[in-house]
């Protein structure tokens, strides 16, 4: 089978012109097919609190009001989205913006249910994911660039985690391709100390996870990051790494194990 990569950059590189521009020139050097999946939390935090919209997070998940929901779809689908694109088509990759609701390729159901109103976030599935479409994409050479914004196929917008949406992605499409699934951020991959970035957990095994998670080594938005990668290795994802986004194409990172 060919070889997928499905990369998700993280809020704080995407927040940083110089940054976004080094990754995206590593990125477009990687040979197979590839997606590019991204949100961009910090750059929504910042326009809410411009603004003067609440931010109100719950273990790494927004809680998204109609006005947040309006700040998440014109900050992650437009002005993100479209940078993206704009500067993947100016160093010559044919990259094609999109939010879970173009071509129907991710639909999602409001989250409900839960002791918690999350409001407008999506829940998605891999059974759901239009991989046609994505495979007829990437047949034409086509890059998709896909935002945290998916639909209840009703005509409502849902705000959904960029990190839920690489791995649900990355277990869609892996009976199609060998799908390696990288998760690009501002450190060199999980730390034994946070603030150290020579502390680098090289192999991460699911036991060892959950330990580290107890003794809050691991904590906030690194836990669900961890939740969705292991459930896209325990679902047939070839490989599954958290990266610093200087090191797409280098052999340092963190590498996950069942
Ligand atoms: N053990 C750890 N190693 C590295 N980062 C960690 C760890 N525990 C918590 N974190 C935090 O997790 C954050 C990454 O999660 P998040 O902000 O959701 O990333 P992203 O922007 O890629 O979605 C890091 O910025 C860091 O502050
Ligand atoms: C429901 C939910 O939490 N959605 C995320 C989507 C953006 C995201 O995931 O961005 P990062 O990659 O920068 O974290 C949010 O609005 O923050």
């Amino acid at each position: 089978m060919e070889t997928l990569h499905v990369v998700k950059i993280g809020g704080n590189i995407v927040n940083d012109e110089k940054k976004l521009d080094k990754f995206l020139s590593t990125f477009i050097q990687l040979n197979s097919p590839k997606i590019l999946v991204h949100g961009g939390g910090s750059s929504a935090s910042d326009l809410c609190q411009k603004l003067d919209i609440p931010i109100q997070m719950i273990n790494g998940r927004r809680i998204t009001d109609e006005p947040a929901l309006d700040v998440a779809v014109m900050v992650y689908a437009g002005l993100i989205n479209k940078k993206i694109v704009a500067r993947l088509q100016g160093q010559s990759c044919n990259a094609l913006g999109l939010s879970g609701a173009d071509l129907n390729i991710i639909p999602a159901e409001k989250r409900t249910g839960t002791e918690i109103d999350y409001g407008f976030v999506g829940d998605i599935h891999a059974d759901s994911i239009n991989t046609h479409f994505i495979t007829r994409l990437l047949d034409e050479q086509v890059i998709p660039a896909i935002s945290a914004i998916t639909h209840d196929t009703k005509g409502q917008l849902l705000n959904t985690n960029a990190d839920t949406i690489a791995s649900t992605l990355s277990v869609a499409l892996s009976d199609k391709y060998e799908v390696e699934l990288t998760y690009c951020f501002e450190k060199n991959g999980v730390l034994h100390d946070e603030d150290d970035e020579k502390t680098l957990i090289k192999t991460l095994e699911y036991d060892a996870f959950e330990n580290l998670k107890q003794k809050k080594v691991i904590h906030e938005g690194m836990i669900p990051k961890l939740d969705t990668a292991f459930e896209a290795l325990n679902k047939y994802v070839q490989r599954v790494q958290i990266k610093h986004a200087n090191n797409l194409l280098k052999d340092i990172g963190t590498k996950l194990s069942l």
